[in-house]
């Protein structure tokens, strides 16, 4: 390892705890001693018992041995709390900051969305006080038994010595193959998990378009290659573990025939206590190799999650405390934007250039795929720009603290997003909620009479993504949300696309009431009402900006510009039908 090299994020909030796994550190050293107790006592019962005849040396021998007993116990339970707080404080310190780095990865659209980073957290976490840890910490202890066993007799201490390298030989024999097919199973684990969460969030189109059969088909191919992986490391891990367990019984019973043929040579100081002793701690040296070659897929596991959290943590630094800003007016400037999806290289928008007044109201139009979304999500500062600014009164959005800007801010994306709780949480943005503020939003999208309506009123829950509700309401409610509190910048996406006409009714008075009180307003629409209320108009198409400025002068020209082509068509084909007349609808 590199000294130079700045620890991870991940590995000083480990260290952070090293009190703790010092102290559970001699927790396991004294336990691993007292491991001996009963050895002693077989021999003290032997020798001392045996010989003198003694009921009160017996009784007193019993008593030091269950005390031992007692002690060895309390230790191991002292040793696992220690971690166990350990693994909490590790939670306390990091969950959050996970938390952020998997909720922005969804953001950036890294990958399909997933709980992943935090199940590979709590892997992290629990490893702390799992057994494997816990052998590695009790490993020390096999130096000592080796000691003796050298200090009672060299011969002794070598064959000791060689059984540990054939366990260590096992150990890496076992890690080097059984850890690609382990690495790689948890892999197609994943993705079958997280191919299952797609279906379920599909599952009312599976079940209609009975798909469900070629869904399950092709959830079975990854899980069956998941537990094919896994069985072949078991395979192998199984064959390992059964050597290592071999090594060490056949141990202990090796080191008892060498002791018995030291004896036979004189050459064993101890006699035959020493043969006993011998034989005890040669199996117990090597127990906790034995148990790390037998769980070596929790480490395999933990490595695992380990990189994929590191990884995802170094893409995703913790977020720079933002300067705090004062409050904005709602002055939109765009400078000269080039875009893309986040991690891609491929620019989705090209020179966006325009500026709104607080208080004006900026139609969006474009053909599909023209780059509406992807402007959108600028606008409110979801997505960086590759190159230029979006700035909200002179700051630039994206970098704007996002708890500090919110409120002034109001967005509905185009996918409408509920989360479950009730109609006023929902609108209120799940903050305190203020019944004026919920009333006056409902009102102002014409659903506060439907909402009075039920049983429950503005308690009524929302289900989970909205679900007890129809699509133009869950779209009004969260219009709503975003006219909450009544924001000085509101970015409404496709806001009409589940809505009647009173739906739509009720959106342009929205509109218009909030753009007199100095809101602005960026839709990006494909319906005629929202364009008579707007004061501007941009026009997209594959990314550029074909056109911007005030509404009737861009509508002047689009339909000017259809009118040519149609006539260049009709001239070109002198039989052809007249088309329609030039639209709106023509220019996107
Ligand atoms: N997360 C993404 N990663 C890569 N490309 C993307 C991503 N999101 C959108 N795009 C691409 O950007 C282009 C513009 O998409 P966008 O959603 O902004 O268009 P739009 O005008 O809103 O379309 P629509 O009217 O159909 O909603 C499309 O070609 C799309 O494939």
């Amino acid at each position: 390892m590199n000294p130079n090299k700045k620890p991870s994020e991940l590995h000083e909030a480990i260290l952070a705890f090293k009190p703790h796994y010092w102290r559970a550190f001699r927790f396991a050293l004294i336990g691993a001693l007292l491991i001996l107790a009963p050895t002693a006592y077989m021999f003290e019962v032997y020798e001392r018992v045996v010989n003198s005849r003694s009921h009160t040396t017996l009784v007193m021998l019993t008593v030091i041995l269950v005390i031992a007993y007692i002690v060895m116990e309390v230790l191991d339970w002292a040793r696992s709390e220690t971690m166990r707080e350990a693994g909490q404080l590790l939670d306390q310190r990091m969950a959050p900051r996970v938390f952020q780095a998997m909720y922005e990865s969804n953001l950036r659209r890294m990958g399909p969305p997933s709980i992943q980073p935090m199940n590979d957290f709590r892997t992290v976490r629990d490893f702390l006080h799992h057994p494997v840890l816990g052998a590695l910490m009790e490993s020390p202890i096999s130096l000592v038994f080796m000691l003796i066993l050298f200090l009672a007799s060299p011969v002794l201490g070598w064959a000791a010595v060689a059984g540990a390298l054939v366990q260590v030989g096992l150990a890496w024999l076992n890690e080097r193959s059984t850890n690609p097919p382990l690495t790689e199973a948890n892999r197609s684990a994943i993705a079958a998990q997280q191919y299952a969460d797609g279906s379920l969030r599909n599952a009312e189109v599976i079940e209609a378009m009975g798909m469900l059969h070629h869904i399950h088909r092709r959830w079975m191919e990854k899980q069956h290659a998941f537990l094919g992986l896994q069985a072949q490391a078991s395979d192998k891990a199984g064959a390992f573990q059964a050597g290592s367990k071999f090594v060490q019984t056949t141990m202990g019973s090796l080191l008892l025939g060498l002791g018995g043929w030291l004896i036979l040579e004189n050459a064993l100081p101890g006699g035959p206590g020493m043969m006993i002793v011998a034989s005890v701690l040669g199996g117990r040296m090597l127990a906790p190799l034995v148990q790390m070659v037998s769980q070596w897929r929790a480490v395999v596991n933990v490595r695992d999650a380990w990189r994929r959290l590191e990884q995802l943590l170094t893409q995703i630094p913790e977020r720079p405390e933002a300067m705090s800003l004062p409050a904005p007016r709602g002055v939109l400037s765009v400078e000269h934007v080039i875009a893309g999806a986040p991690g891609s290289n491929a620019p989705i928008l090209r020179g966006i250039a325009f500026a709104l007044q607080a208080g004006e109201v900026l139609a969006v139009v474009g053909p599909s795929a023209s780059g509406k979304t992807t402007l959108a999500r600028l606008l409110v500062g979801l997505w960086p720009t590759v190159s230029g600014k979006v700035r909200l009164d002179g700051a630039d959005v994206f970098s704007w603290d996002k708890l500090e800007l919110g409120p002034y801010l109001g967005y509905l994306p185009q996918g409408v997003e509920l989360l479950e709780g009730t109609l006023a949480e929902n609108i209120a943005r799940f903050g305190e909620v203020d019944m004026d503020k919920v009333q006056a939003a409902a009102r102002a999208v014409g659903l506060h009479e439907f909402i009075l309506s039920l049983a429950q009123g503005y308690d009524s829950p929302v289900g989970r993504d909205g679900a007890m509700l129809s699509g133009g309401q869950r779209q009004r409610v969260a219009l709503a949300r975003a006219l909450y509190d009544e924001p000085v910048f509101v970015v409404l996406d496709e806001p009409n696309s589940s809505l009647d006409e009173a739906g739509d009714a009720a959106l342009a008075q929205a509109i218009t009431q909030l753009k007199a009180r100095g809101t602005t307003f960026v839709v990006m629409t494909h319906r005629t009402s929202v364009l008579a209320v707007a004061d501007k108009m941009l026009v997209l198409r594959e990314g550029s900006q074909q056109a911007f400025g005030p509404r009737d002068e861009v509508l002047a020209a689009l339909n000017q510009a259809a009118a040519q082509a149609n006539q260049q068509a009709q001239g070109a084909r002198p039989s052809a039908p007249p088309s329609a007349a030039p639209t709106l609808a023509g220019a996107r």
